[in-house]
């Protein structure tokens, strides 16, 4: 039998391992590139429009933070497209094992600009300045009580014309909706090469980590941390990105 590619997910594959709940540990981050392109409809779309947007919305003598930043992916896909002088870049995440595999992935970006890289749980994290704040995929790893602390403190980070990049999986009020976008992300899971096992054991792992809401909720939200407009820019099934305008 082949080899199987030495970064190919198969975190999900053995039936008789115990499902534990899902950690950003070792196993998680050697697979991590492979798992989020495989499991998140859009997630190449979102990285690469992002690097468009950070063209538009970056400004000289700012910093532009990458909060959840995984392997680096959101900030080589900004730094790449990004013309601005005089912007640094700061990363941070509070897996180690993501973060020792994240700065040989913006070797080309550091060419360009400064990058910092902080081992830290983002609701610590002062934030400074900003033109560009991304939270992809990572609010809805953080208690929900505590969401809307930290948009506040990103919206009050922002510069004047700052914008917030947030990306989440979602949910919909009509359970008919919610059951028929939950099978059609399955599809497409499917459709990458993971097995239904694979697919059954993942679900089960981030039951209760991985914590999502409505478009409604996050709205609301984005509303009261005092952002003074928004809109989503990108849906993929049950996955959706918003704008957020300071
Ligand atoms: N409290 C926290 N503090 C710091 N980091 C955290 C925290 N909670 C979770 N993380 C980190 O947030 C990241 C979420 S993945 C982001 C993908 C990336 N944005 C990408 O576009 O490739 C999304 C996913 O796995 O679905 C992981 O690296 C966690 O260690
Ligand atoms: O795989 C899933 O079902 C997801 O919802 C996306 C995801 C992607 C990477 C880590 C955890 C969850």
């Amino acid at each position: 039998m082949p080899e199987p590619k030495a970064n190919k997910d198969q975190v999900y594959a053995d039936p008789r391992a115990q499902v534990a709940a899902f950690a950003f540990d070792e196993r998680v981050a050697d697979v991590f590139d492979d798992m989020i392109r495989r499991s998140v409809p859009g997630y190449g779309m979102t990285l690469s429009l992002l690097g468009i947007i950070a063209q538009h919305y970056a400004k000289p003598g700012t910093r532009i933070y990458d909060l959840g930043c995984s392997l680096g992916a959101g900030i080589a896909s900004m730094g790449a497209q990004l013309t601005t002088p005089d912007v640094s870049f700061v990363g941070v995440d509070n897996s180690a094992a993501m973060l020792d595999r994240c700065r040989p992935n913006l070797a080309t970006v550091e060419k360009q600009h400064t990058v910092e890289l902080l081992c830290q749980d983002i609701q610590k994290t002062p934030i400074e300045n900003a033109s560009i704040v991304a939270l992809n995929f990572t609010l809805q790893f953080i208690p929900k009580d505590e969401r809307l602390e930290l948009l506040t403190r990103i919206r009050e980070g922002l510069a004047p014309g700052g914008i917030l990049v947030l990306s989440e999986k979602i949910l919909f009020d009509d359970p008919q909706i919610q059951a028929d976008l939950t099978t059609l992300h399955h599809d497409f899971k499917r459709s990458q090469g993971y097995s239904d096992l694979e697919i059954a054991q993942k679900r089960a792992a981030i039951e209760n980590v991985l914590v999502p809401e409505t478009i409604d909720a996050h709205e609301a939200r984005l509303s009261a941390a005092g952002f003074a407009r928004d809109e989503i820019w990108l849906q993929c099934f049950n996955f959706a990105s918003f704008l957020a305008f300071k």
